[in-house]
């Protein structure tokens, strides 16, 4: 198995994160993209976007980090964490309905504080404070909805941690150490949620690789 992608992007910890939670063997493949890596010949043909990360194993070659993850989940289901909700029906549908929640109504706001909070002025460029301001309200009245929620459980799809707290440790760690941090400490629950996942030993490696960028 193989991961192509680069420990800065969002997209990329999301399927470092899962491939340690399941504890399975791969490879990874720093693509340099300040060297345009991303959009040669060779890396559209794992994903004609030309966006990390990418995955390869034998023929199948996959692209979208959350497809990603479901496939490791699912793939891997009898190894390391449980990710995914077996059961009924109905404990499916709420993991769903929770990893469509991350992608529809969190992470829009959510990436785009990422870039004006933390990528702009790591690459030397001017955060837009309208656009951030904009972007935080937007995320405080989602992160309202998630404080309901995690009052009545611990993680967001049920009682254990499910690849629908998963997709948002990239964003959220990221999130944490800047001004918008405030919108998640301001939240009891959602502050107690976000300790509790940032802990896990998975993403403490996906943080080592990071680290090791920075
Ligand atoms: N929806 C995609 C988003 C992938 C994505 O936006 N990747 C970014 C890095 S986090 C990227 O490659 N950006 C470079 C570009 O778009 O040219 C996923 O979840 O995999």
């Amino acid at each position: 198995m193989k991961l192509h992608g680069n420990p800065l992007s969002t997209a990329t910890q999301r399927v470092l994160a899962c491939l340690y939670e399941k504890d399975v063997e791969f490879q990874f493949v720093d693509v340099d993209m300040g060297a345009g890596e991303h959009k040669s010949e060779k890396f559209l043909s794992l994903n004609p976007f030309g966006q990390v990360p990418a995955f390869e194993e034998g023929d199948l070659k996959l692209f979208e980090s959350r497809a990603t993850t479901q496939y490791i989940a699912q793939e891997f289901s009898d190894k390391g964490t449980q990710l995914l909700l077996p059961g009924s029906n109905k404990t499916m549908a709420v993991l769903q309905l929770w990893k469509e929640v991350e992608a529809h109504q969190f992470d829009p706001p959510a990436t785009k504080l990422v870039y004006e909070l933390r990528y702009k002025p790591f690459f030397g460029l001017t955060t837009d404070t309208a656009v951030a301001e904009e972007n935080e309200a937007k995320l405080g009245k989602v992160l309202d909805v998630y404080e309901g929620r995690l009052a009545q459980s611990k993680y967001l799809a049920c009682e254990h941690f499910s690849l629908a707290d998963l997709h948002h440790l990239p964003t959220v760690q990221y999130l944490m150490g800047s001004s918008a941090k405030k919108l998640f400490d301001s939240r009891p629950h959602v502050s107690a949620w976000v300790a509790v996942i940032t802990a896990r030993p998975s993403w403490t490696k996906v943080q080592d690789m990071v680290k090791q960028k920075v």
